[in-house]
């Protein structure tokens, strides 16, 4: 039996309904999928077949999109969220968890979630997919972002936390476990047999020795020197400035970078339509596009899908290794 991909729909008001729709239609005779979610968020002119477990879903694709409906209690418009939707879009990525886990589907491909709607509608209690997953996967998972694209792939160490909090968050502990962990699955899930991740500073010229800021000379140098000693691959601590041009990306399988807009500001500007989310460090694989619920073209039927394609088809790779 062929496994399908599990796709939650994420925020109805957003995008993520339509570009699953196109790339259903992109990849229909190559990546088996299930859409988890209300059928009423699709674009009216999407092919529906209803299906009640993802092991009918292969079979499904050639008439239409197979969905496993989820209802939801609210009435969502493009742009404009219902509060009443928010627990569904939450629940959504937790069954798409267990269907994975109970060996359903081969992968995740989260469709994008809007995080003030979920907060203010549900309470949710998490910044982003990223810690949900963790908190869902459980055992101590530590779970990594890691952006990719054809000519970049970045991870931010601390993630969806304000700016003001990066140093206190940025912790020789949690450095080691993001490097290790990106070692790791690019071995594992990339076929990158010997991983070299460039290290960037946190301040400006990765602190001009100590002039500029002190993370760099009081830690993170020792601790790239400790794990090259180990073994790994590393450079770094590096100026972000000049860390992300071609010639410099040349040099490197990854880039591990301090916070999220260091890591997310050079690919988005890059493979903005191309990049692809990807957890690493959970015990399942997880996918996503690279943009968000976009209100301001949600419903016009304008959406570029490439980014979800590429999700799907990454999706489907990892899970064949
Ligand atoms: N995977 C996810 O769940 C995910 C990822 C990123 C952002 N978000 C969330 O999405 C919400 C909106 O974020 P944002 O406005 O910063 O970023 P965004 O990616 O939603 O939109 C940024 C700009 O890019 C355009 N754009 C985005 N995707 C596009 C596509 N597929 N085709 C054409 N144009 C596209 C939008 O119209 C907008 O002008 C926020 O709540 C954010 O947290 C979620
Ligand atoms: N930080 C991501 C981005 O800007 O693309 C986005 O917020 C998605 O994060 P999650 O996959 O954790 O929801």
């Amino acid at each position: 039996m062929t496994l399908p991909i599990v796709i939650s729909c994420g925020e109805p008001a957003g995008i993520g309904p339509e570009v699953a729709a196109k790339a259903y239609q992109v990849l229909r005779s190559t990546v088996p999928m299930a859409y988890v979610g209300d059928p009423r968020h699709l674009p009216a002119d999407t092919p529906v077949v209803g299906i009640d477990h993802p092991s009918e879903a292969a079979n499904a694709m050639a008439q239409g999109l197979p969905v496993l409906t989820y209802g939801f209690a609210g009435h969502s418009t493009p742009g404009h969220p219902d509060p009443k939707d928010a627990q569904g879009v939450i629940d959504v990525i937790a069954a798409c968890v267990d269907w994975v886990t109970q060996g359903h589907a081969s992968a995740i491909c989260t469709a994008p979630i809007h995080k003030k709607a979920l907060q203010d509608g549900a309470q949710f209690a998490y910044p982003g997919h990223t810690e949900y997953l963790e908190a869902l996967a459980g055992n101590g998972a530590h779970a990594v972002m890691m952006l990719a694209s054809d000519a970049l792939r970045v991870v931010p160490t601390t993630i969806h936390i304000p700016l003001a909090d990066v140093p206190a968050a940025l912790t020789p502990a949690v450095l080691r476990d993001t490097i290790a962990i990106t070692h790791r699955d690019l071995q594992r899930q990339f076929q990158i047999n010997a991983p070299r991740l460039a290290i960037a500073g946190l301040n400006p010229h990765a602190g001009e020795g100590g002039k500029m800021g002190r993370q760099e000379v009081d830690w993170i140098a020792d601790l790239v020197r400790d794990m090259v000693a180990e073994g790994y691959d590393l450079t770094g601590p590096l100026p972000a400035d000049t860390m992300f041009h071609a010639a410099a990306r040349a040099k490197y399988d990854a880039a591990i970078c301090m916070y999220h807009d260091q890591a997310l500001i050079p690919i988005k500007t890059l493979a903005f339509d191309k990049g692809v989310n990807v957890t690493l460090g959970l015990p399942f694989i997880r996918t996503s596009p690279d943009h968000g619920t976009a209100f301001d073209i949600a419903g016009k039927g304008i959406a570029d899908e490439t980014s979800m394609v590429e999700a799907l088809k990454l999706a489907q790779k990892m899970s064949k290794t």
